[in-house]
């Protein structure tokens, strides 16, 4: 039974936006009303999965203009026993808030990585010369940015209305349909769903250490979504590898070629089988404050 959800936090953040959204419907299943514990970094926040602290947790994974967020593929990989259960794919709509009379006055910018980098265009053209300070959510900052008016940060709607900032821009995307790919992450095992995310490594990366892998999908006709290598962080030029995969003709080929693959990988982590929940915007727009 989940009763302990934890997402990144500080309330506001897109992370806690999809795990509202995924509480939502949960309490909608199963009557059961949940707890939503913020947690500040997503290393801790999977942590606490791991340790027993929490039952699941939320976490960001890729987004449509910045790709992987790396930290949730190195704590999947090194914290044992993690398994997906669902994916939640979030429209995300950057705002700038902050509490000054003008852009010009801006000299500090504060958010996730992602979400700077995600409004890079936006930032060069309007707030040229501020200094961009990356923090481990788009809420962390929001208190400073209260009480400094040369101070702005890229947040959700949600946090421009918990924590009463004004937005002095909606909608500063470079890119339209923004969108961010959470997965809720539990120990729990689970074997049915359209998709499966694995990673692996080998003993010893060597040129062309990776046809053979990509051979065993092409020849079971299974198809790739996604391919991410990592740092193995033991030595320059060692890395890990993640996939995603397509499961849905063809769930007896994929088990064949996860055992092909098995019998070639030192290491192969199979990090979950699951379906993906597309969020309407519109749910996002009237969650409880
Ligand atoms: O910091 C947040 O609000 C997060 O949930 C991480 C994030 C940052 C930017 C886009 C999507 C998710």
């Amino acid at each position: 039974m989940i009763k302990s959800i934890a997402h990144l936090g500080p309330k506001g953040t897109y992370s806690e936006v999809a795990t509202l959204i995924y509480a939502q419907n949960l309490e909608a299943q199963t009557g059961i009303e949940t707890e939503l514990v913020p947690y500040p970094n997503i290393a801790q926040t999977l942590l606490a999965v791991a340790d027993g602290r929490a039952d699941v947790a939320v976490v960001p994974v890729e987004n449509s203009i910045q790709g992987i967020v790396s930290m949730t593929l190195d704590s999947l990989w090194e914290l044992d026993g993690l398994q997906i259960q669902q994916g939640l794919t979030l429209p995300v709509v950057h705002n700038f808030l902050s509490r000054g009379n003008s852009l010009e006055g801006i000299k500090t910018v504060y958010s996730h990585p992602q979400a700077l980098a995600q409004c890079q265009k936006w930032l060069d053209q309007h707030t040229p010369d501020a200094k961009l300070v990356a923090a481990n959510s788009t809420t962390e900052a929001l208190q400073v940015v209260n009480h400094d008016p040369t101070a702005g940060a890229i947040a959700s709607l949600r946090a421009a209305q918990l924590y009463d900032l004004p937005i002095k821009e909606a909608n500063i995307n470079d890119y339209p349909d923004n969108c961010t790919r959470f997965w809720v992450v539990s120990k729990e095992k689970k074997e049915d769903g359209d998709y499966v995310s694995l990673g692996f490594s080998f003993e010893k990366n060597k040129p062309g250490v990776l046809v053979k892998p990509l051979q065993i999908f092409a020849e079971h006709n299974i198809n790739l979504t996604r391919i991410e290598s990592r740092p193995t962080k033991r030595s320059l030029g060692e890395y890990l590898f993640f996939i995603d995969l397509q499961k849905k003709e063809s769930k007896k080929e994929v088990n064949l070629a996860l055992s092909d693959l098995s019998s070639l990988t030192k290491t192969l982590k199979i990090f979950g089988n699951y379906n993906v929940l597309n969020i309407d915007y519109s749910q996002c727009e009237n969650l409880p404050i």
